[in-house]
């Protein structure tokens, strides 16, 4: 019988141990995708800007590139909001710091990461679209 949380190290059998850890984090996207509506916004603008990548046959190492940056931090985003909620429930300055800070890391990537697709995919979607 397993102990939940499991302890660190607890399970003898690394395969069963791998195994549940990929578990844990397959239920930990599919939170962030039933609970995170920016999560799938952006979810479907990196599948739109790989298949575009993919179509054009440019970019695709930093697209993928860009779509793991994006991705990632708004899963770290949304972990850390679970992780506020839990230990403030009602208003704390501090808590509107680290949620706010933590939103703040998820603009800046996705609008570098638009402004770095655009100048990636921009000019040959034109060409492509022009011939
Ligand atoms: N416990 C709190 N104390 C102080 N301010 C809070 C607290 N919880 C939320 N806020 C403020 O409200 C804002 C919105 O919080 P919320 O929990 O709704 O996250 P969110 O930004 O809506 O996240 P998402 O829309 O990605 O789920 C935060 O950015 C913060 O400014």
């Amino acid at each position: 019988m397993g102990s939940f949380p499991p302890r660190p190290g607890a399970d003898p059998n690394p395969i069963k141990g791998l195994r549940a850890s990929f578990g844990y984090a397959f239920r930990g996207l599919r939170y962030a995708w039933t609970s995170q509506r920016n999560f799938r916004i952006e979810s479907y603008i990196a599948a739109l800007a790989l298949a575009l990548s993919l179509w054009l046959g440019v970019g695709l190492l930093e697209v993928l590139f860009l779509i793991l940056i994006v991705l990632s931090l708004e899963l770290l985003n949304t972990a850390l909001e679970a992780v506020v909620d839990l230990t403030s429930p009602t208003y704390h300055p501090l808590a509107k710091a680290a949620k706010d800070t933590a939103a703040a890391a998820v603009l800046i990537s996705s609008l570098l990461s638009g402004l770095i697709g655009l100048i990636l995919l921009g000019p040959p979607l034109l060409d492509k679209l022009e011939r």
